[in-house]
């Protein structure tokens, strides 16, 4: 059976060694595998060529449309788990678009992985909304959750569940990141936290950005605001080292 990667090319699917550029685990050489498809359309999202395809008329601040048949690729999930096991890292970052959307078929990769090489740390990255699939929430380490606020332009109704988040405020091994583009959102932050006992040790709240100077800029500010009200910061490291580009 298979999965639905993103691409880097046509055709071949975003499977990549890096350094993990974001929250608890930034830093630690990784295996990123990316998978498309999202249930929501953030108006910033740096990744809309997992969902943004032609047809779909979604807000976006760049209005870019991409072709399916470029920016998709199915892959074997036995064949995935041995590319993974390939390379070097012994962390696998799981990511999107929203890859808890496709959590049956990656339970059967993440089971066929720890069979060929077992022990790897697994990380999944998710927008909060999707109930990880039980055969697949047995064998994750981490969870990377980044609810997305107001600015994000999704709906509420859509983008915030308070069931889901509940859920993940609950779940000590669910570290939140909430992206920050001005100070405006950080009132939001704060009641979100307020609202779902969130644990300043598991809440990091992280520039938005696309460019080093743009994430340096809220940096700044956003450092402070997390020193004086005991949140965690992340920088994203990987575009400060590589921009912002597929496979990175
Ligand atoms: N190096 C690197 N770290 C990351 N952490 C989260 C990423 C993501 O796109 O979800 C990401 C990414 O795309 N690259
Ligand atoms: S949830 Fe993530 S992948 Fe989906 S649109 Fe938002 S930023 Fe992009
Ligand atoms: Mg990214």
């Amino acid at each position: 059976m298979t999965l639905t990667l993103a691409t880097t090319t046509p055709g071949q699917p975003e499977i990549f060694a890096s350094l993990q550029g974001e929250g608890p685990s930034m830093g630690r050489p990784s295996t990123f595998v990316r998978l498309s498809r999202c249930n929501l359309a953030c108006q910033w999202c740096d990744t809309a060529y997992t969902w943004r395809f032609t047809g779909d008329n979604r807000f976006h601040r760049d209005d870019l449309a991409f072709e399916r048949r470029e920016n998709q690729v199915t892959m074997e999930e036995a064949d995935l788990a041995q590319a993974v096991a390939d390379l070097v890292p012994d962390r696998l970052v799981i990511t999107g678009g929203e890859p808890l959307l496709q959590g049956a078929a990656l339970a059967r990769m993440v089971k066929a992985l720890d069979e060929i090489r077992p022990g790897m740390h697994v990380e999944v990255e998710t927008n909060s909304t999707v109930a990880p699939h039980p055969a697949l929430d047995a064998r994750i380490d981490q969870y990377n959750v980044s609810p997305k606020l107001a600015h994000s332009g999704n709906p509420d109704t859509l983008a915030l569940l308070p069931e889901r988040l509940a859920a993940w405020a609950a779940e000590p091994r669910a570290f939140f990141k909430f992206v920050v583009a001005t100070r405006d959102d950080l009132d939001e932050v704060m009641a979100l936290q307020q609202t779902y006992a969130i644990p300043g040790a598991r809440l990091f709240l992280m520039p938005e950005g696309r460019s080093s100077d743009v994430i340096r800029e809220r940096s700044g500010w956003l450092a402070d605001f997390c020193s004086q009200h005991g949140l965690r910061f992340t920088d994203r490291l990987h575009i400060h080292l590589w921009g912002d580009t597929r496979g990175t």
